[in-house]
């Protein structure tokens, strides 16, 4: 049986380094599976029409995505899909086509389907006007019918927030929002392009608490230039001060390959893989010891917060936003490279702006790549979210739901798990197995173990840590 220990300790931790760095290997990060480096090119319409068969006689509740790509100005470890400009008509036209989009993927889903969750992600969502926030909220209104208890949540960037585009957000609907905080030690912001004083953050919240925004989460990073341990004590301390509710606490991703802005941050002194196992060790120590439960990876919350309850509660899922407290929803996805997720397909939108435009011109949905899951990627898939929201896995109640003898058809994987037993990040039980506190840190790399594809190459992933 699982509990959320509200302290987690260095020594429960085992903390050895040799180890942490043994199992530190590139792996997914799971907020899908397959993930996306998978997923196919849509090469013609009978394609595009497969993948978005299973919409069509579907029901159910529905998560909506909308990924707004703008900022103003460019943070130079961003891994996000984004487009920097200033000009806020870009954001006119941006809105134009989410309306055909959005119009036009409705007429495909039952008209019955209630919306219980919508995220705006970017990008910058603030980076809209009040009058385009509003626009954007009588076009979603238009088209879908929401749950009165819908959960509405968006990405804030406090450095471009108004008072006005909270007043605008709230009118819409939101209930939970999070701002991009990131690290506030002057040194830190200005090696990552990303100016950013106390006082904003601290107005930014006063604002969206007045509001009644009642769920705040926090995204800090660490891994960045400059930092150290007792900087990010520093930053850390001071986000706590501001009581959010959630907080997320991402190891920096460095992929040059694919954000070529990334390798401005190779002159600065970045931190090494043990400092780095550091940092983490005392951010999981310092926030577990305030009040916070580790839900997994890099997320962690209040011991009040519903994704808490969800979690010991085993309903927490995983998917394109991180943790989420919704079951069986299908998550339609609109604007610039958003990703959609039904029973059976995932489909992910032109990640080229200028594309996704023509294909909607066209009259299409502006898809580029999708996945069609296969029976064996259905029943991984459970797995591996199982494994990943509940950090334990019961392989009766596992191979029930998926129709399967669990202990038969994983027997190589059961098998592949063994070393990660002796070496501390889960312990077999009667039942089927349980993550530790070590495991947390790397589950990603625990849940590897059951993907399909890793085999020997994780090219394009980063390092859990
Ligand atoms: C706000 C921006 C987003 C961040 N992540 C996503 C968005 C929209 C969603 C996302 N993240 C990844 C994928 C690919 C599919 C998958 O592997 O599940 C999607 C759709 C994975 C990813 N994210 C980052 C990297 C380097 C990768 C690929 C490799 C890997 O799995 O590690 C960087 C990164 N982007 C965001 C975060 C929080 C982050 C790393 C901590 C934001
Ligand atoms: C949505 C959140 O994603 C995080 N984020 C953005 N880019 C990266 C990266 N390269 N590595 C880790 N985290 C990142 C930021 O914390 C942002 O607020
Ligand atoms: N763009 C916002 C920020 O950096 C929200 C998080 S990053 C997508 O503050
Ligand atoms: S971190 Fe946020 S504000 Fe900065 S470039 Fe990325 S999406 Fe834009």
């Amino acid at each position: 049986m699982l509990t959320t220990p509200s302290e987690i300790s260095r020594e429960d931790l085992g903390l050895n380094p040799e180890l942490i760095r043994k199992y530190n290997q590139p792996a997914p990060r799971y907020t899908s599976y397959p993930t996306a480096l998978k997923f196919k090119t849509v090469e013609d319409r009978s394609s595009r029409s497969a993948l978005l068969a299973d919409l069509e006689d579907a029901e159910g509740p529905l998560s909506l995505y909308i990924h707004v790509p703008y900022c103003r100005s460019l943070c130079w470890f961003c891994g996000c899909a984004k487009i920097i400009s200033t000009n806020t008509a870009l954001a006119d036209k941006y809105l134009d086509y989410l309306e055909i989009e959005i119009e036009r993927y409705a007429s495909l889903v039952r008209s019955d389907r209630k919306v219980v969750q919508l995220h705006f992600g970017g990008g910058s969502p603030n980076f809209l006007s009040v009058s385009q926030i509003n626009r954007l909220s009588r076009m979603l209104r238009r088209a879908f019918t929401f749950d009165e208890d819908a959960e509405i949540s968006v990405e804030l960037d406090p450095r471009t927030l108004s008072q006005a585009q909270v007043q605008a957000f709230v009118e819409l609907g939101i209930n939970r929002a999070s701002i991009g905080v990131q690290d506030v030690n002057a040194k830190v912001q200005k090696a990552i392009h990303r100016i950013q004083p106390t006082e904003t953050n601290a107005k930014t919240i006063s604002w969206l608490r007045e509001a009644g925004i009642g769920s705040l989460n926090v995204d800090l990073i660490y891994g960045l230039p400059h930092q150290t341990e007792e900087s990010f004590k520093d930053t850390l301390e001071e986000v706590l001060t501001y009581d959010p509710d959630r907080l997320a606490v991402f190891s920096y991703a460095h992929v040059p390959w694919s954000k070529p802005a990334q390798k401005i941050l190779e002159r600065s002194p970045l931190p090494d893989a043990d400092s780095k196992i550091e940092i983490l060790i005392q951010t999981v120590e310092k926030l577990t010891g305030q009040g916070y439960a580790h839900i997994g990876m890099d997320h962690f919350a209040k011991l009040d917060d519903p994704m808490v309850k969800a979690q010991q509660a085993r309903t927490l899922q995983r998917n394109f936003q991180g943790y989420s407290l919704h079951a069986d929803v299908d998550i339609c996805a609109f604007g610039m490279s958003s990703i959609s997720q039904s029973q059976n397909a995932f489909r992910q939108n032109h990640k080229d702006l200028d594309t996704y435009y023509s294909m909607l011109d066209e009259g299409f949905i502006p898809l580029e790549k999708g996945y069609l899951l296969t029976r064996d990627d259905q029943v991984r898939r459970e797995v591996i979210m199982r494994l990943m929201c509940d950090l334990e896995l019961n392989f009766g109640e596992r191979g029930k739901a998926n129709g399967i003898d669990f202990d038969n058809y994983f027997a190589a994987e059961i098998e592949e798990l063994k070393p990660l037993e002796e070496d501390g990040l889960l312990a077999f039980n009667d039942a089927g197995l349980a993550v530790t506190p070590l495991g947390r840190l790397l589950i990603r790399n625990v849940a590897c173990r059951f993907d399909a594809y890793m085999g020997k190459g994780a090219q394009g992933f980063s390092k859990a840590i």
